[in-house]
């Protein structure tokens, strides 16, 4: 079946040095011919693939020319898709890409849906599906940290270790078959001792990769982290401590935060999501009210607490009701005002949140706010390893295969050691395959594609 050729503008919308209009499909070559005159006269045929041509984007209906443009094609299968490929590159800005997109479409193109340029790679088997995956990862990532991470990704590091893993398998499974089919031949014995030892192996391989993920998730999404306390703690002025930047309005009038304000902040390379919330108190203005509100469902969602009290102050009975609400979760307590001299009671605090870190810091001076990020670290580091060598698994689809598939493992496990007919192990070991197929793309369904793909930008 012939594809669409698609278009699509493939950089951000807003004003900037360069727009790139992309094309793919059959017609891209036809399609930019009508449009683009290039400045040194040759024909559209005689331009070399992979090399930039300068000349006019004209409007063949209007008469004019649209902008002064670079052009280069890529001829099927050197391209990012595999297929015919066009790149418009015009000025930037809203008006210039959005009028050459306008005329691509006119002549042919349809517009491409989101991530189908980077579905058509993996279609035309250009690239693997977790390598097509890592794509927005890396659009997306938050740290230099995470980058390196998806770029090893779309580098096929992960597809590499799942394939070795699928091929091994696929092994067993053709020794088992060759012996059901060929019993009489000459062929290596599918005795029980050689199956389980394989087994063994790659569910212990499996586990390693598994091992990995929870840092592999961390670094991807970010920990989302919620700043909780009392009214006029200081939660803000630590968030702009942490932001390095006067992001939210500090006042010496308690109940001054009541929306809640998210942030992006870089500890060591892992993505820290940091969210200030409203003072928790009991009040009866109607505003505050829905931000204490908002700030317990946060708390609820958080994967990280800070709880700020004012440590040149009492114990007050909110911090005793903040304490109980928040006491199972992973956090951090914050001495603030350290600068005021310290007049709470540390050992008060530790008996009602046992086990927790206190960390001391002036967020007026900006003291101690380094320490903070180093316990911020250590503490996550601490639960999920390190975030430093191996191959990091990060997405929670990838997860979900790899514990399907060691499920299937473990049942195959069984039917061996029950000496069940080795055909029905073989079942166990190919639907552990097939899980695995899933991450690399070789079983896959439609829906799960379109699930993927969907959550691309266009024009990727
Ligand atoms: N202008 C521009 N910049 C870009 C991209 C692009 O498509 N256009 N990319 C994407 O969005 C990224 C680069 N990724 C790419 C990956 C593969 C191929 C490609 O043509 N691959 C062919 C040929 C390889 C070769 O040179 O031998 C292939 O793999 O067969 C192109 C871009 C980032 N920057
Ligand atoms: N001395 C001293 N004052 C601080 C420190 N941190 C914050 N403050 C002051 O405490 C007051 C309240 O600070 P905010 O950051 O607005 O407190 P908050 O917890 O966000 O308050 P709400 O949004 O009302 O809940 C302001 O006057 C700050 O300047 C500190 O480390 N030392
Ligand atoms: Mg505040």
């Amino acid at each position: 079946m012939k594809e669409d050729t698609i278009a699509a503008i493939s950089t951000p919308m807003g004003e900037g040095g360069i727009g790139i209009i992309r094309i793919s499909g059959e017609e891209s070559f036809n399609i930019a011919k009508k449009l683009f005159y290039p400045k040194s006269k040759i024909s559209f045929e005689e331009m070399k693939p992979r090399t930039m041509y300068l000349g006019n984007i004209y409007d063949d209906l209007e008469k004019y020319v649209v902008d002064e443009v670079l052009m280069v094609k890529f001829k099927a299968p050197n391209s990012y898709t595999a297929e015919d490929m066009v790149e418009i590159h015009s000025h930037g800005g809203f008006t210039a890409v959005r009028k050459i997109l306008n005329l691509v479409l006119r002549n042919g193109a349809r517009l491409a849906q989101p991530g189908e340029f980077t579905k058509r790679a993996f279609i035309n088997g250009r690239i693997d599906l977790s390598q097509a995956e890592a794509v927005i990862d890396i659009i997306r990532a938050k740290t230099d940290k995470a980058l390196k991470v998806a770029v090893d990704q779309l580098k096929g590091k992960i597809s590499e270790k799942i394939k070795e893993i699928m091929d091994s398998l696929l092994s067993v499974i053709a020794l088992v078959e060759a012996n059901i089919d060929f019993p009489e031949e000459e062929i290596p014995e599918a005795s029980p001792d050689i199956i389980l030892k394989n087994i063994s192996y790659n569910i212990e391989r499996l586990n390693y990769l598994k091992e990995k993920a929870g840092a592999g998730k961390i670094l991807r999404e970010g920990i989302s982290t919620v700043i909780v306390g009392k009214p006029n703690v200081g939660k803000s002025s630590l968030l702009n401590s942490l932001l390095m930047e006067k992001r939210a309005i500090v006042t010496e009038i308690p109940g001054t935060t009541r929306d809640v304000i998210e942030e992006y902040i870089n500890v060591k390379g892992i993505p820290i999501k940091i969210i200030d919330t409203a003072g928790i108190r009991d009040t009866k203005d109607p505003v505050e009210k829905i931000g204490v509100e908002r700030a317990m469902e946060k708390v609820e969602g958080a994967e990280l607490v800070l709880f700020v009290v004012d440590a040149s102050g009492e114990l007050e009975e909110e911090d005793y009701k903040i304490m109980e609400n928040i006491k199972e979760k992973r956090l951090l307590i914050i001495f603030n005002k350290i600068d005021l001299g310290q007049k709470i009671d540390e050992k008060k605090v530790k008996e009602h949140l046992p086990g927790k870190r206190v960390v001391k810091i002036s967020a007026l001076r900006d003291e101690g706010i380094e320490l903070l990020r180093e316990e911020i670290y250590e503490l996550i580091v601490n639960e999920v390893g390190s975030l430093e060598e191996g191959i990091i698994i990060t997405a929670q689809r990838h997860i979900e295969a790899i514990n399907k598939a060691i499920e299937s493992l473990k049942e195959a496990k069984i039917t061996v050691e029950n000496n069940l007919p080795m055909e029905i192990s073989a079942i166990y070991i190919r639907e552990a395959w097939e899980y695995l197929g899933e991450i690399t793309g070789d079983s896959v369904k439609e829906d799960i594609l379109d699930a993927i793909f969907e959550n691309f930008c266009i024009g990727k």
